[in-house]
């Protein structure tokens, strides 16, 4: 199992150990998005993307508002299908794939996850084990066992019973990266998974996605977070990637000030990754 929270338990890296506990891991994929394009009603919003996340990499999702980063998540989810262009996973393109293998392999965090207010924090956890029961199976005494383990290690032991509409916005989160980590996926997609998250937790969380054998594809705000933390960051502008490599190459002042609009001083930090420092408007 995988742990993030530090108040919680062990954690799985990439060498498969949790806590000194070997166990099987995820068998990490190649996420690779070739051309893809996609609309609304005639609109545009991305053309031409082109994006490959390596095996057991973190890649971080960069851009604007509306520059449409939750709307590439969704490709790369298999929830929705792009007009042009394919994704592929492990060069399967998705449309090649049942809708049962997908949500064995890939896990998805959105911004509007549960919309059942009536379930418990157990309950929103068991659902990321569904794609593991056999149909018209109950639950598994195994699942529960995981799905408690899962909330314990997201710092949330106690909360079991606790009605979602109850959770604060930042315990919704970690519930449901409790749900997506039972899930077991072989690709992690999370947008914006830390922007109810305290700072302690946003550092927790980042650390461990980096760390993660699993294939990660994040959509990220804080261009800081997104350089210390991921091996890859892709900056989309008006639905097309503008830059994509190593956080130096992309979180340059002239691609700040094109894409955000804003100014900014880029320096290296004592880890070697790019550290932005925002310039007053006006300044
Ligand atoms: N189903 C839809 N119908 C119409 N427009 C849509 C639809 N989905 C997305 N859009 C539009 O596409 C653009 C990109 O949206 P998207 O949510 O992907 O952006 P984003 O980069 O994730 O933005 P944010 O940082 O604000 O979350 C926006 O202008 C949005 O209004």
């Amino acid at each position: 199992m995988t742990g993030w929270d530090a108040t919680g338990g062990g954690r799985a890296t990439r060498d498969g150990r949790d806590g000194g506990r070997h166990v099987a891991g995820p068998r990490p994929a190649l996420l690779r998005a070739d051309q893809i394009g996609w609309g609304v009603a005639g609109v545009r919003i991305l053309a031409e993307v082109a994006l490959t996340a390596e095996p057991g990499a973190t890649v971080g999702l960069l851009g604007p508002n509306g520059s449409g980063k939750s709307s590439l998540l969704r490709l790369l989810a298999g929830l929705a299908r792009p007009d042009s262009g394919l994704v592929l996973l492990d060069d399967v393109a998705l449309s090649a794939l049942s809708r049962r293998a997908l949500s064995r392999r890939i896990a998805v965090v959105t911004q509007q996850a549960v919309t059942d207010v009536e379930m418990s924090a157990l309950e929103v956890v068991l659902l990321g084990r569904i794609p593991y029961r056999p149909r018209l199976a109950g639950v598994a005494a195994a699942d529960v066992a995981l799905a408690r383990h899962a909330l314990a290690e997201a710092g949330l032991a106690g909360f079991e019973q606790r009605r979602w509409s109850t959770l604060s916005g930042g315990e919704r989160q970690r519930v449901d990266l409790a749900r997506a980590l039972v899930q077991e996926p072989d690709l992690l997609l999370l947008d914006e998974p830390t922007n109810h998250l305290d700072i302690r937790h946003q550092l927790d969380l980042l650390q461990f996605l980096s760390e993660s054998a699993t294939t990660v594809v994040v959509t990220l705000h804080d261009l800081n977070l997104a350089a210390q933390y991921c091996d890859r960051l892709v900056l989309l502008h008006a639905g097309r990637v503008v830059a994509a490599g190593a956080p130096a190459e992309v979180l340059t002042a002239d691609r700040i000030a094109q894409a955000y609009r804003v100014r900014a001083d880029i320096d290296t930090a004592a880890d070697g990754r790019p550290r932005v420092r925002y310039r007053r408007p006006g300044s």
